[in-house]
């Protein structure tokens, strides 16, 4: 049976990817709208209704205007914005989060894609502070770094055309200065925390790729710092898509290290001096980030391999 796709913002920088990552595959039909059509909210809503499966691959606003649309039809969701990640009545779309995501995805209606920073996040704290290694109520900071494809078609504009209305010709940029960002809620309710974490993001001259940082102060730390890693490669055992390096792997990592694939690669560093260590993730914010972890929620929605389309 062919599995109905609607793409609704298949015009933008995710849903371009997720439409690249969709095409060849027989076992789904994948309808997208004209140019002239696509921000129709009639014709939104009738390519809505018609699909068994919609993707929303729009700003907050219009993937709230897409689940009204849809009403009480009976067309399944994976919202991409951040409208619905701590939402009642949506499931997280992180299948790796914990044990029973992955089930509780592939049979849900309403599934909320994550922010590519929180996906990061997750991957390292969630396994952790479940196991008890790393305090739960503790203030944990964030250090992270994004390519710039990370903003959408305005930031892509703003560090590639020199006639942009806010063209950059900065390297690395720091942002979210004076103002919570949108994804402290996401990183504090999925990692079950007890204060938002205090998170300082960047974004770096690339396109596509992204660094996300967590220092682990010894007082932070609930078990020997060996145990860290182990339990990172214990947690994510058997995953297609995340990989533990080995302790101590390197002596410097790069915002490019899975850019242009779907995965996420974990390091732990430790310093056996101090007791403190390091937690980082390297992801690409449109693959893990974006586009694959949709398509990986979809394949899982439709019951298909979960790893089909994705870049390994
Ligand atoms: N970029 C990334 O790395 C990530 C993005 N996301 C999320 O994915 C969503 C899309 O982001 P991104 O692709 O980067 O953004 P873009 O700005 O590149 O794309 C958004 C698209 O939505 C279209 N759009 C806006 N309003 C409407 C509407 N009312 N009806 C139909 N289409 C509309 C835009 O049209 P137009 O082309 O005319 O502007 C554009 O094509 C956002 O919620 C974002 O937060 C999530 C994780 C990572
Ligand atoms: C570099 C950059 O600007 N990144 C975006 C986050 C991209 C992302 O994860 O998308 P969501 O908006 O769906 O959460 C930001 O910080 O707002």
């Amino acid at each position: 049976m062919t599995v109905r796709i609607f793409v609704d913002g298949s015009a933008g920088t995710t849903g371009l990817e997720i439409i690249d990552r969709l095409a060849g595959r027989p076992e789904l039909a994948v309808a997208t709208l004209s140019d002239e059509r696509r921000k129709d909210p009639a014709a939104r809503a009738d390519a809505l209704a018609a699909a068994d499966i919609a993707i929303l691959c729009l700003p907050d606003a219009a993937a709230r205007e897409a689940v009204a649309l849809i009403g009480d039809g009976a067309t399944r969701v994976i919202d991409a914005s951040t409208a619905h990640r701590t939402a009642p009545g949506w499931d997280y779309g992180f299948p790796e989060l914990r044990p029973g995501q992955r089930e509780r995805i592939a049979g849900s209606a309403r599934v909320a894609n994550p922010g590519c920073y929180p996906t990061a996040f997750l991957a390292l704290m969630a396994p952790l502070v479940d196991g008890g290694l790393l305090a739960a109520d503790w203030p944990w900071t964030v250090n992270a770094a994004s390519g710039y494809s990370g903003g959408g078609k305005a930031m892509i504009a703003a560090f590639e055309d020199a006639d942009a209305p806010d063209a950059s010709a900065t390297a690395f940029r720091l942002y979210s200065l004076g103002a919570t960002h949108k994804h402290v809620p996401e990183m504090q309710t999925h990692a079950r925390l007890a204060y938002p974490p205090l998170f300082a993001p960047a974004v770096a001259r690339t396109y596509r790729g992204m660094l996300v940082d967590v220092p682990v102060p010894a007082q932070a730390m609930r078990a020997a710092p060996a145990e860290l890693r182990a339990a990172l490669a214990d947690a994510h055992a058997g995953s297609p898509l995340i990989s533990v390096a080995p302790e101590n792997n390197g002596p410097a990592l790069g915002i490019e290290e899975v850019a242009g694939t779907d995965r996420i690669a974990l390091h732990v560093f430790t310093d056996a001096t101090s007791g403190q260590a390091r937690l980082i993730a390297a992801i690409d914010n449109l693959g893990k980030g974006a586009a694959g972890a949709a398509v990986q929620n979809l394949n899982l929605m439709a019951g298909l391999p979960e790893t089909s389309g994705l870049r390994l």
